[in-house]
């Protein structure tokens, strides 16, 4: 699968967030954004997710053009900043009503999702009692559980210790493998680049670079050194 996003513009309030953005997201890979603050890394992840309307431009998903053929991706996991858990519901049961909205998955998905990214299925706390990190981990679990082609996460390592981050590396790595889409942003210098398979740079709302990450560099000289 493929999107295919052209010429995207988006202004608020006469100040332009994101200008004439081109640019095509492939199945099977992990795309880092690299940008500083206010740059528009978010705001492009929320137009491609169907929660902002651009100005003009199109995002193209598969054949569909958003907002126009489809209103939103049809299958997409989103992180994005703060997710709207309830307080005094336990982390299964948070994700088991959201799950319930699609019904593509049952149970022992919501289990295994929870256990892959650290947290005990069967944990009585209610998600007000979880730790940042926690909440951390709740929110990466509600965004992969039905595997989407489409991951979308802003910062999802922010308050994850080391084997949290550890454990959304390996999740990353296999959804790429299976054929997602994986679209993130990372302060983390080092982090976006052992994460990302390519990484773009948004400065102003534009795109500024491209470049391969150092990790997949380091593979296709290896590759070479090997033929
Ligand atoms: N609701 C809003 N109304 C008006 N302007 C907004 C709104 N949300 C964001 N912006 C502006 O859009 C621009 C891009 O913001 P965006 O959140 O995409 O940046 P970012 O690259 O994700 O930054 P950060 O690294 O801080 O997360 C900023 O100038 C910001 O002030």
């Amino acid at each position: 699968m493929k999107i295919e996003i052209q010429n995207l513009c988006k202004t608020i309030k006469k100040v332009p967030i994101l200008q004439d953005i081109t640019v095509t997201f492939e199945s099977g890979k992990i795309y880092g954004l690299k940008g500083k603050n206010g740059s528009g890394k978010t705001m492009l992840m929320r137009a491609i997710s169907g929660l902002i309307i651009p100005n003009s431009g199109t995002i193209n998903i598969d054949g569909e053009i958003l907002g126009k053929d489809i209103s939103f991706p049809r299958s997409i996991g989103i992180l994005i900043e703060n997710p709207s858990f309830l307080g005094n519901y336990t982390g299964y049961k948070n994700l088991e009503m959201l799950a319930s909205i699609q019904n593509r998955i049952g149970e022992d998905e919501i289990r295994e999702t929870l256990a892959e990214v650290g947290l005990d299925p069967d944990d009585k706390r209610t998600y007000r009692k979880y730790s940042l990190g926690m909440k951390q981990r709740l929110g990466i679990a509600a965004a992969i559980m039905e595997k989407p082609d489409i991951v979308i996460l802003d910062e999802p390592i922010n308050a994850l210790d080391e084997s949290g981050a550890l454990k959304v590396r390996e999740i990353l790595w296999k959804l790429r493998d299976n054929g997602s889409i994986i679209i993130l942003a990372c302060h983390d210098a080092e982090e976006l680049n052992l994460l990302s398979d390519e990484i773009y740079h948004i400065a102003e709302g534009k795109i500024t670079g491209h470049e391969v990450a150092e990790h997949n560099e380091n593979t296709e000289n290896q590759k070479k050194a090997e033929s």
